[in-house]
């Protein structure tokens, strides 16, 4: 066979976010911590991301997992999260998408009705509880890691734009958050390429002005994430609201995003808007849904912080062998900017 790769991916979305599962063809990675993994991984083996997520075998809409060996001794399974422009620390709906994976093939025995796991990312340790029936993950929750404001009301010049106004929030990844009307503009899927446009351009300006550091772990940090909020309302007596995040280069989480709901659970709760195990159904662009809550406070570095739980559902898609061919022109695969959001030069 002329193949000089073959990885064996099994293909998931979560509430319509793409996050496949690595389940076979790479070894354990090096680094004591998953972090260090993360690190080796984006700096000395980052044709293993281009490869999976750039075309011709991804798309602009997806992400990858990679399933090792966990470092911690509690958890069960350890992963890697590849996004289109980085090695995530932690992902809500990728944590579904490979918990299901895991469940579902038997990577990790499922115990129905109530499944608990521990898996170990980058940005800590997550416990995991899924609810099973018949060989199928229905649910899927999982207790994030902390997740804090770093600043409210942060003014920032855009250019086209003026000041604008954002918050600023870790909730596994940083976030800059921008409520969509103080813009004049609404979370809509008709407004989708300007919403991204401007998103874009909002995180770039915010990117020049404000470095977010995560006070515990000095490896987090950067932008990669911009997520237009739309007001809290009541719905069937529970909060609810809807959000658009827009991932790097430049598209939509289809899913309502977890580490986002996080970062904005973090923010309503800063503003007295949330409290500690109320309901927050969070809605995607997509109308797919998040259920999150509160379920305590602590504190990080100098930030007071919530500890997010979030709830969600995937689906396995596919089962498929993804190949390097020995001749192929594109080892590392290509992006075109009619499908990807392109830097400006
Ligand atoms: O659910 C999340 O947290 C994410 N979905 C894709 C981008 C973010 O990692």
């Amino acid at each position: 066979m002329p193949f000089s790769r073959s990885l064996t991916v099994v293909g998931c979305h979560a509430e319509g976010e793409v996050g496949d599962v690595i389940t076979g063809g790479v070894l354990d990675v090096p680094g004591k911590t998953m972090q260090e993994k993360l690190i080796h991984m984006s700096t000395k083996k980052d044709h293993l991301r281009q490869f999976l997520l750039n075309e011709p075998r991804g798309r602009a809409s997806m992400n990858t997992n990679l399933i090792l060996p966990p470092c911690d001794p509690r958890a069960d399974a350890g992963f890697l999260i590849m996004e289109s422009e980085e090695y995530a620390p932690m992902s809500g709906s990728n944590i579904i998408c490979t918990t299901t994976v895991l469940l579902e093939t038997g990577m990790i025995p499922m115990k129905e009705p109530i499944t608990e796991i521990a898996l170990d990312t980058a940005a800590g340790l997550v416990t995991v509880t899924a609810e099973c029936e018949a060989g199928k993950c229905k649910t899927v929750e999982f207790n994030n890691v902390p997740s804090f404001v770093l600043e409210l009301d942060y003014k920032v010049p855009v250019p086209g734009l003026g000041e604008v106004t954002v918050d600023i929030a870790y909730g596994g990844m940083m976030y800059v958050l921008v409520d969509a009307a103080s813009l004049g503009l609404r979370v809509d899927n008709q407004e989708s390429p300007k919403l991204v446009e401007i998103a874009e351009r909002i995180k770039r300006a915010v990117e020049v002005a404000y470095t977010p550091v995560h006070p515990e772990n000095s490896g987090i940090t950067g932008f990669s994430v911009l997520a237009f909020t739309e007001p809290v309302r009541i719905e069937e007596g529970c909060k609810t609201s809807v959000n658009a995040v827009v991932v790097s280069p430049g598209r939509f989480d289809r899913s309502p995003c977890g580490t986002g709901t996080c970062a904005r659970l973090a923010v309503l709760h800063a503003r007295g808007q949330i409290k500690e195990g109320e309901i927050f159904k969070h809605r995607s662009i997509l109308g797919t849904e998040f259920i999150s809550r509160i379920r305590g406070t602590a504190t990080v570095g100098k930030y007071p912080a919530v500890l997010p739980t979030v709830k969600g559902r995937a689906w396995i898609t596919s089962f498929k062998q993804v190949v390097l061919d020995s001749t192929d022109p594109f080892p590392e695969g290509f992006r075109i900017g009619d499908q990807w959001h392109m830097p400006p030069n």
